[in-house]
């Protein structure tokens, strides 16, 4: 479903690369956490699957594809097969959460029936179906998450990418966008979130990729956030060998 193949990231400018080396497969199905330190890398991981950011050396499969290999042209069709949520919502304000929504079907030259069925589907999945007509700026920051969820899976992708996406909630708001996140997976959904959070990673014990420096330290099902004194690493792949249609930022008031 994902492979990296020394895959090494170095950005413009700067000297030490952001990845260096890594090689992974992610499977269909998969529920993945990505640990590290702020800086560790795991935006840049997120980016490469996206195709957002070109790799330095290295190549990458997503779905079938080679990444090298997609035309730019190509790339929005690449990318609806890809839901994405990071930790400020990134909502449009001056849209209605049904807008919000349906803004990505619009885009991708959806039809207005196909909209309004699709729509409301996904405000159900996410529990927020009596609020399609309230605004960002009306909402609690997790239902702000759960819009963003509710359109990052509203065309059914195959997988999906959270950049940290309880990083603004507390521990209550959170454990609900996780169970979230658990049913879109049990749903088929490949799921790959970065986390700082610890608490969220040990309680659901599902794989651990665990970046330092660009390099994966650590790959490990049924992991915690921390390293144990003797992991149970991870059989066959992952271990490395030597080691947006969003807009921007928008500021609708989440907690922080
Ligand atoms: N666009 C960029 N240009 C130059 N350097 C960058 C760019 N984006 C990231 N970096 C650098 O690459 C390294 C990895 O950054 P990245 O954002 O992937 O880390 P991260 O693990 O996601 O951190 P955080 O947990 O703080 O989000 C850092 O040293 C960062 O400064």
């Amino acid at each position: 479903m994902i492979r990296f193949d020394e895959v090494s990231k170095v950005y413009r400018g700067t000297a030490r690369p952001a990845l260096n080396g890594v090689s992974l497969e992610i499977l269909s199905g998969e529920f993945v956490f990505l640990v590290g330190a702020s800086g560790s890398g795991k935006s840049t991981f997120l980016r490469l699957v996206l195709k957002e950011e070109k790799p330095s050396a290295g190549a990458i499969h997503v779905l079938g594809q080679d990444l090298g290999r997609i035309s730019s042209r190509k790339v929005p069709y690449f990318r609806r097969n890809l839901g994405v949520v990071f930790q400020d919502f990134r909502l449009l304000p001056n849209k209605t959460v049904f807008d919000n929504v349906a803004f990505t079907l619009q885009v991708i030259g959806k039809s207005k029936g196909f909209i309004h069925e699709a729509v409301p589907d996904a405000l159900q999945t996410v529990g927020l179906d009596g609020k399609a007509q309230r605004f960002p700026h009306e909402l609690s920051g997790g239902e702000q998450q759960r819009v963003a969820i509710a359109r990052a899976v509203v065309n059914k992708p195959a997988i999906m990418l959270a950049d940290e996406p309880t990083g603004n909630l507390d521990p209550e708001t959170s454990a609900g966008i996780m169970a979230l996140l658990e049913r879109i997976n049990a749903n088929g959904t490949t799921v790959i979130m970065a986390t700082h959070d610890a608490g969220i990673v040990d309680r659901l014990q599902r794989r651990v990729i665990e970046v330092i420096g660009g390099r994966i330290v650590r790959d490990e099902r049924g992991g915690g956030y921390k390293t144990q004194a003797n992991p149970v690493v991870s059989q066959g792949f992952g271990m490395a060998p030597s080691a947006s249609p969003y807009p921007a930022p928008a500021s609708t008031g989440g907690p922080s």
